[in-house]
């Protein structure tokens, strides 16, 4: 398939909903590049979440405008990306399509205690799962404005990958 059928994607929610699995599937699926926004942070935001504690607007600022800039030089280049991102807030939702106004939020939601479980029994580089209810405080929903897509997380990644270019090739 031509990737540049696909708009730039930001598969979007808290830590462990699944964005880099279903990022990663997704990405498969309809033939674009995927990157995970969690190899795009900086350092001091790893060692942050790793001692446990929450990021802040200022911490997640730079590390946005990474995934923004990624975001516009996929689509510049003719290759939308897909990319992994938590984009909690509507203003981090903002600042990314202020750099790929083009730009789908995939958002996986689900009940925390789905997620929790998932977060307990999976290992990661640097997020504790501790960490799951200042990202469920964090969140806020999309809005009726913002070009997005919402999936259900008790789906299987496969299903909801399915689900995603389903509702794309309705678009
Ligand atoms: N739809 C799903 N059904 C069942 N298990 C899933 C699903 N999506 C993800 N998982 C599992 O849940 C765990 C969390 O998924 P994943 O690491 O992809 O989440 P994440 O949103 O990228 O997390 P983080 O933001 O913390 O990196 C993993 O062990 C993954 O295999
Ligand atoms: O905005 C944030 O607080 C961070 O992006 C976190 O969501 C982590 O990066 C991610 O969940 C771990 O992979």
């Amino acid at each position: 398939m031509n990737s540049a059928a696909y708009p730039p994607m930001v598969v979007m929610g808290v830590s462990g909903s699944g964005k880099s699995t279903v990022g990663r599937l997704l990405a498969d699926k309809v033939g674009s590049v995927f990157i995970d926004g969690d190899d795009l942070h900086p350092v001091s935001n790893k060692e942050k979440m790793a001692a446990g504690h929450p990021l802040n607007d200022g911490d997640r600022e730079p590390w946005l405008s990474t995934i923004g800039d990624a975001l516009f030089e996929s689509t510049n280049d003719g290759a939308p990306a897909i990319i992994a991102c938590s984009a909690l807030k509507r203003s981090y939702r903002d600042l990314l399509r202020r750099h790929a106004p083009s730009t789908i939020f995939v958002h996986l939601s689900g009940a925390s205690e789905l997620i929790q479980h998932r977060l307990d029994e999976r290992n990661h580089e640097y997020m504790p799962p501790t960490l799951l209810a200042s990202q469920l405080s964090t969140l806020e929903a999309i809005e009726a404005d913002e070009p997005a897509i919402e999936v259900d997380v008790r789906l299987s990644p496969e299903d909801i990958v399915d689900l995603v270019a389903l509702n794309l090739s309705a678009k």
